[in-house]
């Protein structure tokens, strides 16, 4: 439980010394693979989220499986499955990069950190510094993550409350939501929804008819393609903006636990807020990213690494 303890201090500053151009090295990454793919957008956003959420942002995420041992790593565990590989690609091009400028100082931690802020504001949003000074973790486990990553049909209570043990508001869980601003899902997280919503046989009440019916063609409700996927803000889908909210009091919610903020009454005024006003989201959701990239971060060599090759330990 991270709330009862202040995170420990990082800078922004912290490579000033060591690699001052950390930033401009990996915002040439960035921008390139956001030229190139500019689904690295959405997939490395998630990608900080599922790092900090398990054990704290301490790039634990980018640990690769080792044959022949009996425990897979974070990655290969079933709630990481659809990690996709464009947020993985970015870090592993961005440290490649500063490996071969400054060589052993930056932990992949820090470039997670930094390439999911450059996504952000490349793909419209806010623009916020960060601090650094994190190390890498030194354990992946897969078992670490089901208990610690939400699920498409999450209640609002449980929402809330796993994000309090992250030292995240409820005001913070809304305004990081609004990351489904862009970005994919596959059938499988909101199916239930367009064909029998709690096993009732009757398609989910609180959605909007012309998205259900839309849905309901990409993803039928046997036998489907299990790779075809919806983007989350139907209106616009690759741009950074408040249009999320807007969809949720509309009933344009894709996952359950996106469409339930806008009813319960502790995150419905929150939606309210963020969907009038663009420039409260984004301000928001600054504040909570920054919270978000700093639950409990490494420091020192007693308990982590820098590691040169961000999928190996050192
Ligand atoms: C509040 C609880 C949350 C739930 C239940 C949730 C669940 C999900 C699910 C099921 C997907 C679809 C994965 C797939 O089918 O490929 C997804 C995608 C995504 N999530 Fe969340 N998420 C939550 C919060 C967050 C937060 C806090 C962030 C970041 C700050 C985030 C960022 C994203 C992004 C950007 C995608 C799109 C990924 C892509 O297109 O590659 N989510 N989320
Ligand atoms: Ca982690
Ligand atoms: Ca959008």
């Amino acid at each position: 439980n991270t709330t009862t303890r202040p995170p420990r201090q990082l800078s922004l500053n912290y490579y000033a010394k060591s690699c001052p151009q950390l930033e401009q090295l990996v915002g040439s990454v960035t921008s390139q693979q956001f030229k190139q793919s500019p689904v690295s957008a959405p997939a490395t956003i998630r990608l900080l989220f599922h790092d900090c959420f398990v054990g704290g942002c301490d790039a634990s995420i980018l640990i690769a499986s080792k044959g022949g041992r009996k425990e897979l790593a974070e990655k290969d565990a079933e709630d990481n499955r659809d990690l996709k590989v464009e947020g993985f690609e970015t870090v592993r091009k961005a440290k490649e990069l500063v490996e071969k400028k400054c060589p052993g100082v930056v932990s992949c931690a820090d470039i997670l950190v930094i390439a999911a802020r450059d996504y952000v504001h490349l793909a419209g949003g806010p623009y916020y510094p960060v601090k650094k000074g994190r190390w890498d973790g030194k354990i992946s486990t897969a078992s670490r993550v089901a208990s610690n990553i939400p699920r498409a049909n999450s209640t609002v209570d449980q929402l809330i409350k796993l994000f309090n043990t992250k030292g995240l508001t409820t005001r913070d869980l809304v305004a990081l939501s609004g990351a489904h601003t862009i970005g994919f899902a596959h059938c499988k997280n909101f199916v239930a929804r367009l064909y029998s919503y709690r096993g009732k046989g009757q398609p989910d009440p609180d959605m909007d008819p012309k998205l259900l019916h839309a849905l309901r063609m990409y993803c039928p409700n046997f036998g489907g393609n299990s790779d075809i996927v919806a983007p989350f803000d139907a209106t616009t889908p690759f741009l950074f903006d408040h249009a999320y909210y807007g969809n949720l009091q509309q009933k344009m919610g894709l996952l359950a636990s996106d469409q339930a903020l806008a009813f319960d009454p502790r995150t419905k005024p929150i939606v309210l807020e963020f969907a009038k006003d663009n420039h409260n989201f984004f301000q928001a959701f600054v504040a909570a990213m920054d919270k978000l990239s700093l639950i409990k971060v490494v420091r020192g060599a007693r308990h982590g690494e820098k590691r040169r090759d961000c999928s190996m330990h050192t």
